[in-house]
C-alpha cells in the first residue's frame, strides 16, 4: 500500500473480492418476475453457487431471519419464501461446490455458543475450510418474542454479549489442539487426535462449560464476518472480525468508514490488512449507459409496486391503509402513537425512533413536489441501486474503490436471480480481469485464502 501524491492510500495492485449476499426473498429481489428462479428449491441455490464459483467469487453468503416479517398479521410479501436455516442450506451446497466460501449469518443474541460453535465448525470441516460466520446481533424485539425473550438486551448490551459470545466460540474452536497428525497411511487433515481442553467461561452474559466436538478444518476455523454499523458493531469488527460486511457503499461514506475502522484496528494492535471491508452492493448493468438507467428505473418500479407502497407506509403508520389510493396523497390520518419498537423487522433501526418527525418530513416532501404515495415510496424506501452502468463503467468504478483502499470488494445483493448474477459473472467479471483487478483462477483452497487474509497463527 503506497501513498499517492494526494496523501491518500493507493494500491495499484489491489483486487476486487466478491461475494453474493442472499437475504431470502427480501425487498430488493424481484421474486415474482416471470424469469425469477424458485426461491425455495435447492436447485436454485445449487445453480447460483455453481455460477458464482464459475465467476471465481470468494463467497456465497446467506442472511438469517429467526422470525419472518409480518404485516398486519400476515406474512410480509418480502418473506414469502420463508427463512430456511443458513447452515443447513450451506451444508447442502458444500457437497456440490469445490471452492466457493460459504458464509452463514447467525446471531449472537438468541443462539448458544457451544451449539453454534459445533454447527459452524461442522460446516467448516465438511466444506474443507470454506465456512464463514457473519456475526449479527439482530436488532428487534419482534424476533426476541419468538424466543420468549422479547426486547431482551438493549442495543449496546447485545454487542457486549456478542463479544463475549465470539470469545467463547473461538476458545472452543481453539480447544481441540492439533498437536499430532496421525501418520498411518495417507495423512488426513482432520486426523489430529490432539488434546481437548475444556472451555469454562462465566462472563456476565455468557455462561459456558464445554469441550469441542469437532476438530479444526484446514483453514483453522471459520472466517469471522461482522455486520452492524453502530459504534458497538464497529468495535466488534475491529476487535475480532476478519471481514466486515458494511452498509457504507457510497464512495465518500466508504472512505470515511475505512479510515474509522483502521483507527479502531490500530487501537487493538491489528494491522490495516487484517480486516477486509466488503460493503453491500446492488448492481444494475446495461449494454449502454441509457439501457442501464432505464433498467434501474424498471427495477425500482418493480421493487416498489403499488401494493408494496401501501405495505411500506403501513409499517410506519401502524394501521390498515388498504383503503387509500397509492396514486393519491399520503393518508390524512395520524399514525398510531408510539415508536416502532418492537418492530416487525422491516424497518432500518435508524428509522425506528423519531417516526413522527420522519412522517412530517414525508408529508412536506410529497406536498411540495406533488408526489403520490407510490412515487414517494419509490423515492424514500431504502434500496436504490448503488452501481448503474455498463460493465465497463462499473468495473472502472470498482477499481477506483479498491485501489484507493476505500473497500476490498463488494457483497452483491442481486435484484433478479439468476439473470442479474449471470450478467455480473459473464460481463462484469471479465472487465475486472482485463484491468488486472480480479483473479483469473482460484489461487487458494480455503475461504481465508480467497480473501487474502493473513494466516491465523503465523
Ligand atoms: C449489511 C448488513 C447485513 C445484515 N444482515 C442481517 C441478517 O441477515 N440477519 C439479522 O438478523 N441481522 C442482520 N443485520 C443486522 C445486524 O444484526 C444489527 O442488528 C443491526 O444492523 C443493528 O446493529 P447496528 O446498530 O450496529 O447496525 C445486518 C446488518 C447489516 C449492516
Amino acid at each position: 500500500m503506497t501513498e499517492a501524491s494526494t496523501g491518500a492510500l493507493y494500491d495499484p495492485h489491489a483486487r476486487v473480492h466478491l461475494g453474493v449476499f442472499y437475504t431470502g426473498v427480501g425487498p430488493q429481489l424481484l421474486w415474482n418476475d416471470p424469469s425469477a428462479a424458485d426461491h425455495v428449491a435447492i436447485g436454485t441455490f445449487v445453480e447460483v453457487a455453481r455460477l458464482l464459483e464459475r465467476g471465481l467469487f470468494d463467497a456465497f453468503f446467506l442472511g438469517e431471519g429467526l422470525r419472518v416479517r409480518e404485516n398486519r398479521g400476515r406474512v410480509h410479501d418480502q418473506d414469502v419464501a420463508g427463512r430456511p436455516d443458513a447452515i443447513t442450506q450451506l451444508s447442502a451446497l458444500a457437497a456440490v461446490t469445490e471452492r466457493i466460501g460459504l458464509v452463514a449469518t447467525q446471531n449472537a443474541t438468541y443462539n448458544f455458543p457451544a451449539d453454534l460453535a459445533r454447527r459452524l465448525a461442522s460446516l467448516d470441516l465438511l466444506s474443507d475450510g470454506r465456512a464463514g460466520w457473519n456475526i449479527v446481533t439482530t436488532d428487534n424485539a419482534w424476533t426476541g418474542a419468538n424466543f420468549r425473550h422479547g426486547g431482551w438486551l438493549a442495543h449496546e448490551r447485545r454487542y457486549d454479549r456478542a463479544g463475549q459470545f465470539v470469545d467463547a466460540v473461538t476458545a472452543l474452536w481453539d480447544a481441540w489442539e492439533p498437536d499430532a497428525v496421525v501418520a498411518t497411511g495417507e495423512a488426513k487433515s482432520w486426523a489430529r487426535p490432539g488434546s481437548i481442553g475444556e472451555v469454562a467461561r462465566s462472563t456476565d452474559l455468557v455462561d459456558l462449560r464445554a469441550v469441542p466436538t469437532v476438530p479444526a478444518s484446514r483453514q483453522g476455523r471459520p472466517v469471522l464476518f461482522q455486520a452492524g454499523d453502530s459504534d458497538g458493531g464497529r468495535e466488534l469488527a475491529a476487535s475480532r472480525a476478519d471481514v466486515v460486511f458494511s452498509a457504507n457503499t457510497p464512495y465518500d461514506k466508504a472512505v470515511a468508514y475505512a479510515a474509522d475502522l483502521r483507527a479502531r484496528l490500530a487501537r487493538y494492535g491489528r494491522s490495516a490488512d487484517s480486516l477486509r471491508i466488503l460493503p453491500g452492493a446492488s448492481v444494475v448493468l446495461g449494454d449502454t449507459p441509457d439501457e442501464a438507467v432505464e433498467r434501474a428505473r424498471w427495477v425500482r418500479e418493480e421493487q416498489m409496486s403499488a401494493p408494496r407502497a401501501i405495505t411500506f407506509f403501513e409499517q410506519y403508520w401502524g394501521t390498515d391503509l388498504s383503503g387509500y389510493d397509492p396514486q393519491g396523497p399520503l393518508p390524512d390520518i395520524d399514525p398510531v402513537e408510539g415508536e416502532l419498537d418492537p418492530s416487525r423487522g422491516t424497518i432500518p433501526i435508524e428509522r425506528r425512533t423519531g417516526k413522527l418527525a420522519l412522517i412530517a418530513r414525508w408529508r412536506e416532501q410529497s406536498e411540495q413536489r406533488g408526489l403520490s404515495m407510490l412515487e414517494l415510496a419509490r423515492q424514500v424506501a431504502p434500496g436504490h441501486p448503488a452501481f448503474v452502468g455498463t460493465p465497463s463503467q462499473v468495473a472502472d468504478e470498482w477499481v477506483r474503490y479498491v485501489r484507493t483502499r476505500a473497500v476490498d470488494g463488494f457483497n452483491i445483493t442481486p435484484y433478479l436471480i439468476p439473470s442479474a448474477l449471470e450478467d455480473i459473472v459473464d460481463k462484469l467479471v471479465p472487465e475486472l480481469q482485463e484491468r488486472g483487478a480480479y483473479r483469473t483462477a482460484y489461487e487458494g483452497e480455503t475461504l481465508r485464502e480467497h480473501l487474502d487474509l493473513p494466516p491465523l497463527n503465523p
